[in-house]
């Protein structure tokens, strides 16, 4: 499988490599992916005065060190600043365009992209405004893009998050805006003390409406998390997963063994929105190369590759790819079948996702398999 690419196992590929095949992107924040220079000029246009420095190479850097902290909690303490300059429906509509744009840019061509509505809130917006200018954003974004060629098509997640109490109304919201562009519902935020099971009449909501959510489980938490997530919750997809891992033993002789929820995670097909850089820099993984996601993809579970928060991590989905082909030399029928594995588990109708398979993925990867 991983003898296709460019380059050995170990050498660090040219991301541009990765730029021209087709992706498919489920576990963005759109809060986690501004460009540094946006969020500089933002925080002029809106007053905000607590950026650590106003040098866009510095602020870059700014992200990613105070993000590589070692864990969530203080991770997500970088999300004041963006989140900060993101509380004007300008300032909503150009971030949306903009991650639209840069995702096409980079060559994906479908993409959820997730973002907490009460996060944006401080200045008077309604959880309605914020929902529509994002929109708005996203549309424009793919307007741009595909007018430059890049054909771009992407879908909104609403998150709650975990430490407030607004997840129903978070996810009647979704449910509201479900044919405006809104395909699904996630809860984010501090996962040690806040269980998803906190949230129980959200999802009871969702479920009930025939509507699609993920939660963010087993990345700062362990198996009980997970559990509670497919369990009680009713979780199509899982956000992070990879600590399904304590679930799987490697007996003496190197033989994997699953116990039971690592088992039924496997069979149910329940992707894995795997955010290698993401889970180095809060300690869910100690390294790229020894990410669990090796193990995971070949034991064949329903493994999606993602970029969580770009800025934070200063990643895209081509440098994700180029990481995994350097640490455990995949190659693009690895990647095509990342890819495929994301489209097949997009909260997007069954005939457009196959539209997106046969007519844009398989194509794109034969052209250069
Ligand atoms: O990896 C993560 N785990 C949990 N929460 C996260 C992660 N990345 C970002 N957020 C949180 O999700 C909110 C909505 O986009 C962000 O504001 C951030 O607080
Ligand atoms: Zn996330």
């Amino acid at each position: 499988m991983a003898s296709d690419t460019s380059g050995p196992a170990g050498a660090t590929p040219d991301p541009e490599k990765f730029r021209r095949v087709p992706k498919v992107l489920l576990h963005d924040h759109l809060d986690g992916g501004l460009r540094p220079g946006t969020v500089i000029e933002l925080a002029e246009a809106t007053g905000y005065q607590a950026l650590p420095t106003t040098d866009t190479a510095e602020l870059g850097r700014w992200f990613r060190d105070a993000a590589d902290s070692g864990s969530l909690e203080s991770y997500l303490e970088t999300f004041a600043h963006t989140c900060g300059v993101m509380q004007t429906e300008e300032a909503l509509v150009r971030v949306a365009a903009e991650c639209a744009e840069d995702l096409a840019d980079d060559g994906v061509v479908y993409a959820e992209v997730r973002y907490a509505p009460e996060l944006f809130v401080e200045r008077g917006l309604s959880l309605e405004t914020v929902v529509e200018a994002v929109q708005a954003g996203f549309a424009e974004g793919e307007r741009r893009a595909a007018a430059r060629g890049k054909v771009i098509r992407t879908g909104t997640l609403l998150c709650a998050m975990r430490q407030h109490a607004r997840a129903l109304e978070i996810a009647d919201l979704a449910v509201r805006y479900r044919d405006a562009g809104v395909v699904g519902f996630d809860i984010a935020g501090p996962e040690d003390g806040f269980p998803p099971t906190r949230n129980l009449d959200a999802f009871e909501f969702l479920r009930t409406s025939n509507a699609h959510f993920t939660i963010h489980a087993g990345e700062a938490f362990g198996l009980a998390s997970i559990w509670e997530a497919i369990q009680h919750c009713g979780a199509e997809r899982l956000g992070h997963g990879v600590r399904i891992i304590d679930d799987i033993k490697i007996g003496d002789d190197g033989t994997p063994h699953l116990g039971r929820l690592a088992a039924y995670v496997r069979d149910r097909r329940i992707p894995l929105e795997i955010c290698p850089s993401s889970n180095v820099q809060t300690g869910a993984a100690q390294s790229i190369g020894t990410h669990p996601i090796g193990l995971l993809h070949q034991l064949r579970f329903r493994v999606t590759v993602n970029t969580d928060n770009r800025l934070m991590s200063g990643c895209t989905m081509s440098s994700e790819f180029a990481a995994l082909h350097a640490a455990f030399g995949y190659g693009l029928a690895d990647f095509q079948w990342f890819t495929i594995n994301a489209m097949k588990s997009a909260f997007l109708d069954f005939d457009r996702r196959l539209d997106v398979i046969n007519n844009v993925i398989k194509p794109g990867y034969a052209a250069v398999l």
